[in-house]
């Protein structure tokens, strides 16, 4: 009896969308379909055979599909949205947020008629609002609509510290949730290096730098492109989170999830804490937090509203 390999959608084959593919084969995960706009129909299955021409290299078995046709992402059990334009130096996130509102959209649409029973994963930015956008179009119960920004922003803060530390980033561990913005909340008490409180091993001054680097950075990546934003780190985002519901892992990872209730919030698409395993978002952990990060935590959120103003009018 043949095997039934995961399948997991990519929509968009630019640089996140394609660096998503590759890793995903790499670790295994699943068959890739790499999807992009007709225009790009030809350089999306040449950027798919390429990847799939570097199994016998690198010993993995994974097919790739480049595609620009939904029919080729029927029945997926993931699909990943990248589709969307990048922000450039001196652009916001925000600034995108018309035009790929429209492309997130049109995407969903399509996304609901040909893989009902998807767990969708968005990364086209502004993230946040991008999911409210996809789970309105999609009509999926809020558990399989999923944005990314905390995995990444976590890892950009976890990478600062190590420095700092000049330890294994293997020993640091903590969390940023809040929106994917310039005001995202690190949270500095529920940070440790080798399960000390990075209180006691950094000095205040150092942890606000690190807290403010974090926060801008996206903008140091997009500074130094040039012409394009940041696409490594998120697309090793993508794929844990990937990973987590697969297999699921039940891990505990700040993914951008829909707030009816927690932390006082209600309607608002936001970086929290969850578990993600087989059925998406499988909690959300409310946890304790003190005014000071509370007032933080309601400052990103009123900077998140109002993008999604922007979009639902
Ligand atoms: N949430 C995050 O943490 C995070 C991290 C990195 C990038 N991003 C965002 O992800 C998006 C993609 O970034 P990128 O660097 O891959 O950009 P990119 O320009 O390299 O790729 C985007 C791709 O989307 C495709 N596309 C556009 N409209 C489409 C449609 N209707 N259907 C299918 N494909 C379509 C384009 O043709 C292009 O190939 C951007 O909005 C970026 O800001 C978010
Ligand atoms: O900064 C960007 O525009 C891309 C992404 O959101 C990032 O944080 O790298």
């Amino acid at each position: 009896m043949a095997i039934r390999r995961n399948k997991i959608t990519v929509v968009g084959a630019g640089f996140t969308g394609a660096t998503t593919a590759l890793m995903l084969a790499q670790k295994e995960l699943g068959d890739v379909v790499l999807l992009d706009i007709p225009q790009l129909e030809n350089p999306t299955k040449g950027k798919a055979l390429d990847m799939l021409e570097a199994g016998p290299v690198q010993g993995y078995d994974a097919q790739i599909t480049g595609t620009s046709n939904y029919e080729d992402a029927a029945g997926s059990d993931i699909v990943i949205i990248t589709a969307g334009i990048a922000r450039k130096p001196g652009m916001s996130r925000d600034d995108l947020v018309n035009t790929n509102a429209g492309i997130v959209k049109s995407v969903c649409e399509n996304v609901r008629e040909v893989a009902p029973d998807s767990i969708v994963i968005i990364l086209s930015n502004p993230v946040d609002a991008m999911t409210y956008v996809a789970y309105q179009a999609l009509g999926f119960p809020k558990n399989r609509v999923i944005g990314q920004s905390g995995v990444l922003d976590t890892a950009r803060y976890l990478t600062f510290i190590s420095q700092e530390l000049n330890v294994s980033v293997e020993d640091v561990k903590g969390v940023v949730i809040g929106g994917h913005g310039d005001d995202m909340v690190p949270l500095v008490r529920y940070t440790y290096a080798g399960g000390v409180p990075i209180e006691k091993l950094i000095p205040a001054d150092r942890i606000e730098a690190i807290v403010q680097r974090t926060r801008t950075g996206g903008g140091e990546i997009v500074n130094l492109l040039g012409n394009g934003s940041a696409y490594y780190a998120p697309a090793a985002s993508l794929v844990q989170m990937t990973e987590a519901i697969l297999k699921d892992k039940k891990r505990i990872i700040p993914t951008i999830a829909l707030l009816e209730g927690e932390y006082g919030y209600d309607n608002l698409f936001m970086g929290v804490l969850t578990v993600l395993g087989a059925n998406g978002i499988e909690k959300i952990l409310d946890i304790e937090l003190t005014e000071d990060e509370k007032t933080a935590l309601d400052k990103t959120a009123n900077s998140v509203r109002n993008v999604i103003k922007v979009v639902t009018g």
